[in-house]
């Protein structure tokens, strides 16, 4: 059997450089769901996502936040638009708790963000993120062709990690092309700026929450600690290993298992105190076509888009 697991654990690190031969993906669909049924999470490496794509899309994402804020006021978020946010809310609101907001700023684009207006109003009778437009900021130079690309590779990484999930779960491989193939997908950048100011008691960079969708491949700022994920009562570091991804899948895939498959918490920390670094990530999120119709085993089908822009509602909700 071709050794893929280079280090076992609750997150291991796949390496995915034989995706592309048969008995490779075997191993692979094992590794994969051997993660997925213990912790949902694993780092991968070997994915062949260009360094130096990786390397730009940070280049041009950091250089726009880092803009004063009136450069990032023509793509602030406002009504039929995504785009930039000063904070996301608080993450810990989709489980119900109260908390001070996350010390964190975003942006966001979707896949559907494209599309002509019309095309987008019929995505469903939701007041869904993915029905909102994209906008793209002017500066810097390269952002929109940047993300662009990095969206079309990513894309593609993560409807292959589906295929080798299909795989695990005893799926025709394909099982899940014709679920995404109207994706609503989003790629976000998370900013999370220097902590000058002591944050206030349990304040986070991100707080405690599962993801709610299909599949996150998120991307790290190198050396850079903060993400750990829940194991029993205990928080474990996620550290960020040059050049890898960590993937982890949501509650509607977990959901979609029958639970076989776990979605697991997971939160961002707060660097140590006088430490004014930033950090920055990239998650993308994999989401299955809005009238995707997810039918667990043993338990009622729901129609992807009404669950997850439920679980939306929660997390963007206005006290
Ligand atoms: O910044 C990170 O490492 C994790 C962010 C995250 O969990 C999310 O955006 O859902
Ligand atoms: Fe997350």
């Amino acid at each position: 059997m071709t050794s893929v697991t280079m280090v076992d654990g609750y997150v291991p690190v796949i390496d995915l450089s034989s995706r592309n031969r048969p008995q490779g993906r075997r191993a692979l669909a094992a590794a994969i769901g051997g993660a997925c049924e213990t912790s949902g999470f694993f780092v991968i490496v070997g994915h062949g996502v260009p360094t130096d794509l990786v390397g730009r899309m940070h280049t041009v994402t950091d250089a726009f936040f880092r803009l004063p804020e009136d450069g990032k006021r023509p793509v602030a978020h406002r009504p039929g638009f995504s785009g930039f946010r000063t904070s996301g809310g608080t993450t810990a609101r989709s489980l119900d708790q109260r908390t001070p907001p996350d010390l964190c700023e975003s942006f966001a684009v979707h896949f559907t963000g494209e599309l002509g207006d019309r095309e987008r109003a019929a995505l469903g009778e939701h007041d869904a993120p993915w029905k909102l437009a994209n906008l793209w900021p002017e500066v810097p130079a390269g952002f929109k062709a940047t993300w662009q690309e990095y969206m079309a590779v990513l894309e593609e990484l993560s409807r292959d990690l589906l295929r080798l999930s299909a795989l695990a779960l005893g799926l025709d491989e394909r099982f899940y092309d014709a679920k995404f193939d109207r994706h609503v997908s989003s790629l976000v950048a998370n900013y999370y700026y220097p902590q000058v100011e002591r944050p206030l008691p349990g304040q986070l960079r991100r707080g405690a929450h599962t993801d709610f969708g299909g599949l996150t491949v998120l991307h790290q700022q190198d050396d850079l600690g903060g993400l750990q994920v829940l194991q029993g009562q205990e928080w474990r570091d996620i550290r960020a290993i040059p050049g890898s991804f960590v993937v982890n899948i949501g509650d509607l895939m977990a959901m979609w298992t029958g639970g076989r498959w776990v979605s697991t918490m997971h939160r961002v920390v707060n660097p140590e105190q006088g430490d004014t670094s930033s950090r920055l990530s990239l998650p993308f999120f994999y989401q299955p076509d809005h009238d995707a119709l997810v039918e667990p085993p043993g338990a009622a089908a729901v129609v992807a888009g009404d669950w997850m822009a439920a679980k939306l509602r929660k997390l963007f909700a206005v006290d």
